[in-house]
């Protein structure tokens, strides 16, 4: 291993130079009276690191460290500094008295890093076929606190994946169930991001369980023997498992190209209690930094070293900026969909679900009504069928267990309002063309407008005002032309387009003039009826 010779001496007597470079930050916005949360590159920083001229053209490696907030990442991140800036000495982890420098870790119950940052000096490592590589560390703002929302968490986890060679899952205790879930989460939205998602190839390269201060040594013993032990148990695939736990372990196998374990024993009281603890060799259990010697080794040793591999290519310091860009763009963007909490799927779904029961109960029933093979209905008849299969419709959602509360199903209640109201004007559409008259009007009144030409044009022709005569005579033609193609359209069944749009000239001639003058024929007919029968009673003789 080779790096900057000129750099200072640290007080653990190893050269340590560099400082970590925040180069995603975490930035709030206010849109829409909503505070969105947006992740920034900071491509000046990037570009210091990953195009410095020593570097740019070699092909990097990037070990990145990804977990739950306040579980020492930082801290292991530092012991990994510590390696790499001994250049292969034996002693690496340096004195029983310097305290731990380089990414900035702490003690205490509140986060420490936010966005993504990369140690400022690249070190340049020979790999055993003699190839130089730049390695890059990275560390990830912590998972779940209480500032992150899921989409934060999902994109810091899918860009350092995205992003590095090997990615460190950090975890303590244990590899529960939920800690499976969420990488599923996190893995498929980076898996989303990634523009080559034939669902075949794998898309992330290492990832490495690091299970802190695992407690059951006489089960599985520490390090990546007991780590592989563990590891083949919680993601084994039987067929007696249920569908949902085959699934997540399915989706993490098909997402990353090798999968590994090691466990770490607690690192003693001090590290992880201890308000005054510096980060001192001597404050920290043996057994810890045993494992350390084998772990660290085993990620960064040029043996061991992976280099960034993106669709089968190896990736140089300067494509790998490039990359920054382009990912970083998309989770900037919003064509991704939103990655939510379990319960707020979970709680859409229900609702989503109970809004289909609902409208598919209302179609039914309407259906019973109106369907098909149902005659005619008068529209006041079936605007009351209407409301009374909205509302058995809407008491079946009501009705209905969901989760999220009442607040949240308001929304679906509203939506379920709207459908049915959609469907409603289909139905009525329907239901009018079952009305012969309506299916008649359009060659009615085509046929009285061609009568009416005829003998206005007669008249005309009477009186000697031919050209009047002749422009009525052109009008009925016009209109004949209308008919005879509405009649071969409605025969055929074929330039429907044409057919609508006849329709709608009938109905335009017909709501602006001649429903006026059949409403008016029709009052003077009921009057002329009523005159009649009331002379007819005054002129009978009186019998009694
Ligand atoms: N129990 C335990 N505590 C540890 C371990 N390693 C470090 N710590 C302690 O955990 C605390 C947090 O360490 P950090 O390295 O700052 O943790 P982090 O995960 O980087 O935290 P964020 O940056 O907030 O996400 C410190 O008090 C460390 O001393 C470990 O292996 N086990």
């Amino acid at each position: 291993m080779a790096n900057d010779n000129s750099a200072p001496v640290s007080a653990s007597g190893l050269r340590l130079s560099g400082e970590p470079l925040q180069i995603i930050r975490a930035t709030t916005k206010e849109e829409e009276e909503k505070t969105l949360h947006v992740f920034e590159l900071d491509e000046e920083k990037l570009e210091k690191v990953l195009l410095d001229p020593r570097i740019q053209e070699k092909k990097v490696v990037v070990v990145s460290v990804a977990g739950a907030f306040r579980k020492g990442k930082s801290f292991l991140l530092d012991f990994f500094l510590r390696y790499l800036s001994a250049e292969g000495q034996p002693d690496w982890l340096g004195d029983d008295d310097s305290p731990m420098e380089g990414f900035t870790w702490r003690g205490g119950s509140e986060r420490e890093t936010t966005g993504i940052l990369l140690w400022s000096e690249p070190f340049i490592c020979k790999t055993p076929s003699g190839e130089e590589v730049a390695v890059l560390l990275m560390d990830t703002q912590g998972a779940f606190d209480s500032e992150s929302t899921v989409r934060d968490c999902a994109t810091i986890f899918a860009l350092s994946t995205m992003l590095s060679s090997v990615q460190v899952f950090n975890l303590t205790h244990n590899i529960q169930e939920d800690d499976l879930q969420h990488l599923q989460l996190f893995t498929e939205y980076g898996r989303l991001a990634l523009e080559d998602n034939d669902n075949v190839s794998k898309p992330f390269q290492c990832l490495m369980f690091l299970v802190r201060d695992w407690s059951f040594p006489y089960e599985s013993p520490y390090g990546v023997a007991g780590g592989r032990k563990v590891l083949e148990k919680r993601l084994q695939i039987s067929d007696k498992q249920h569908q949902e736990l085959k699934q997540i372990r399915q989706h993490i196998r098909s997402c990353f190209e090798e999968i590994s374990c090691f466990l770490l024993p607690h690192p003693g009281l001090n590290v992880a209690t201890n308000p005054h603890f510096e980060g001192k060799l001597k404050d920290i259990e043996r057994e810890f930094k045993d494992q350390l010697r084998v772990l660290i080794p085993l990620l960064l040793d040029p043996d061991n070293l992976i280099v960034k591999e993106i669709n089968g290519s190896k990736v140089t310091c300067r494509d790998l900026m490039e990359y920054f860009k382009a990912y970083i763009k998309i989770y900037q963007g919003e064509e991704l969909p939103e990655p939510k909490s379990m319960l707020q799927a979970t709680a859409e779904a229900n609702n989503l679900a109970a809004v289909t029961t609902a409208k598919s109960d209302y179609s039914k029933r309407m259906e019973t009504v109106c369907g098909g093979d149902k005659p005619y209905l008068h529209p006041d008849r079936l605007e009351e069928d209407h409301l009374r299969c909205k509302q058995s419709s809407i008491d079946i959602f009501k009705s209905t267990r969901k989760m999220g509360g009442a607040e949240f199903s308001k929304q679906y209640l509203e939506r379920l309002g709207a459908e049915i109201d959609e469907q409603y004007e289909n139905f009525k559409k329907h239901n009018d063309g079952k009305n012969i008259f309506s299916s008649a009007r359009t060659p009615a009144v085509l046929f009285t407008v061609m009568t009416f030409c005829y003998v206005m044009s007669g008249v005309f022709g009477i009186v000697g005002i031919e050209s009047f005569a002749n422009l009525l005579n052109l009008v009925l033609g016009l209109f004949l032309i209308l008919l005879v193609m509405w009649i071969y359209v409605r025969y055929s069944g074929e330039h429907v387009g044409v057919g609508q749009q006849i329709d709608q000239i009938a109905e335009f001639i017909w709501d602006k003039g001649l429903s006026q003058v059949y409403m008016q024929m029709m009052q003077k007919g009921v009057q002329q009826a009523l005159k009649h029968q009331t002379t007819q009673q005054k002129t009978r003789p009186k019998t009694d």
